[in-house]
């Protein structure tokens, strides 16, 4: 479903290049789950964003379900990103204007797949039921990364990505959203690749990778 290949990508910084990403590769099936650790500035999250056509690799190609990601220019990109990849951030990304069920409802929208029953199911198992009508800023934490996590995967994208999902979250919050998170995706199906400094966390996905200078071990 996604294959990377010798993913290359250097920032150019104050003290010189920095070479970040020296020919990553990696491939990701459909109902995949794959954790991707590694030190502080490892570049886990610049893969990520590469991966997810939220930023471009310098060199190298990434096939999503048979689209040359890499050849895309911006307005192609941002289509991919719209129709096919979901992703949660440690920083969750809901729109403050919008109502709970407007966030979630907005994404779906956006991608052309509206589907009331699956966004009605979604909000159930999320825990959102009630919460409806509130916005992002009358929720706690755990609610707000519950409807990011929704954001996420309204649109039933093929790939979701997400980096550091429960990173502001206490621990038994944190482990209940993990669980909500993987089982979720597992009903759509899609391929689902998790940035996470928690060994734990990591442990509970399919396959586990980790980025050490520049290279996936
Ligand atoms: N736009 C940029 N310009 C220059 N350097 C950058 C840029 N973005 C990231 N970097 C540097 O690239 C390296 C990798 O950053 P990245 O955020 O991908 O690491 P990370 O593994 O996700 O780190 P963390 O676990 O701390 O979030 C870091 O040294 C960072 O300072």
């Amino acid at each position: 479903m996604l294959a990377a290949r010798d993913l290359r990508k250097t920032y150019q910084t104050g003290d010189g290049p920095l070479t970040v990403l020296d020919g990553v590769s990696l491939s990701l099936d459909a109902g995949e789950s794959v954790a991707l650790t590694g030190e502080s500035g490892s570049g886990k999250s610049t893969l990520l964003h590469c991966i997810g056509c939220l930023d471009t690799p310098d060199a190298g190609t990434l096939m999503l379900n048979g689209t040359a990601l890499h050849d895309l220019d911006e307005g192609g990109r941002a289509e991919i990103r719209r129709r096919h990849i979901g992703v949660v951030f440690q920083s969750l990304n809901l729109i403050p204007s919008l109502t709970v069920a407007r966030n979630l409802s907005f994404q779906a929208r956006l991608a052309d797949r509206e589907d009331p029953d699956w966004t009605r199911h979604l909000t159930d198992r999320l825990g959102l039921s009630g919460l409806g009508e509130r916005y992002p800023e009358q929720l706690s934490g755990g609610q707000q990364q519950r409807v990011a996590i929704g954001r996420a995967i309204a649109a039933r994208p093929d790939l979701v990505l997400a980096d550091e999902p429960t990173g502001n979250l206490d621990e038994d919050t944190a482990d209940a959203v993990l669980s909500l998170l993987l089982d979720l995706v597992a009903e759509t199906g899609a391929g689902f690749l998790m940035v996470t400094h928690s060994q734990r966390h990591a442990a509970r996905l399919g396959r586990q990778l980790t980025l050490s200078a520049g290279r996936l071990a």
